[in-house]
């Protein structure tokens, strides 16, 4: 089932033209890498689908809803959520309290009760084997720890779609394993659009990549398909001719 649609969209800063006819389907279960060079337009690409910004044409559907118009918050309520490259936890909170505020956030159709509070804050740490740091303050993890966190605080939110924007940056490599195992861990059905630079997690994860280059879709296809694409190689990885 497609959940996400994007057609023709175009996104442009004055005489910029940054975003140029990207269209692709995301569905049910789906885990698609976009990658490209620096500037190729890939988060810029991630900010128009969460809603931080607003796309100059095309369209974006969520569960065949028109979603342009709508704010990052209403798109969150209605399943499509992001994480960020920059941790946006509240320090001097613990652990448990970060997750319950996103908990508070999370989608849903009736006014939730403590209970159901509690059962998505233990499962949201759970999944993501977090919860013997529940009561720590989050200032005191390690870097791949917090990312943990922030997933978790994703997942919290019942996401239909999650958008991952690189959650290997900044991961000291002794800690990128973590991070990984994670990332692969999550829900199959769910599907996940990842931003990331790092090819090892990239090919090892995804069942398809989409590559951008100067704002456009220049490839589209499953990762030995990408991997040995000469212009994709040329582009992206200096290589070929
Ligand atoms: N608010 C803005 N105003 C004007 N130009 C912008 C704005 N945001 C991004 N751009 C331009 O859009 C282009 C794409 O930037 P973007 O950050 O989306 O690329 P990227 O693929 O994510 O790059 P990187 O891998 O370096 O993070 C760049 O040329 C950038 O300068």
């Amino acid at each position: 089932m497609k959940r996400l649609q994007l057609q023709a969209v175009n996104m442009r800063f004055g005489p910029l033209h940054v975003t140029r006819d990207v269209s692709f389907d995301i569905s049910t279960g789906e885990r698609a890498a976009i990658i490209g060079p620096n500037g190729a337009g890939k988060t810029t690409l991630v900010n128009i689908i969460a809603g931080e910004l607003h796309h100059t044409s095309g369209q974006i559907l969520f569960d065949g809803e028109d979603v342009g118009t709508l704010s990052v918050a209403q798109r969150a309520q209605r399943g499509l959520v992001r994480t960020f490259q920059i941790s946006r936890l509240f320090t001097g909170l613990t652990v448990e309290e970060n997750v319950r505020v996103a908990a508070l956030h999370r989608k849903q159709e009736n006014k939730p009760s403590r209970d159901d509070i509690d059962t998505a804050v233990h499962a949201g740490m759970s999944k993501l084997q977090i919860s013997h740091l529940a009561h720590k303050e989050v200032d005191s993890l390690s870097l791949g720890e917090k990312r943990l966190v922030e997933l978790s605080l994703a997942l919290t939110q019942s996401p239909s779609l999650l958008l991952l924007d690189e959650p290997a940056a900044g991961i000291p490599r002794s800690e990128s394993r973590m991070v990984l195992d994670a990332v692969n861990a999550l829900p199959s059905d769910l599907p996940v659009i990842l931003i990331e630079h790092d090819m090892d997690l990239v090919f090892s994860w995804a069942k398809r990549i989409i590559v951008l280059a100067g704002g456009a879709v220049l490839k589209d296809g499953d990762p030995q398909l990408i991997a040995a694409d000469e212009h994709v190689q040329r582009i992206y990885f200096g290589r070929g001719e």
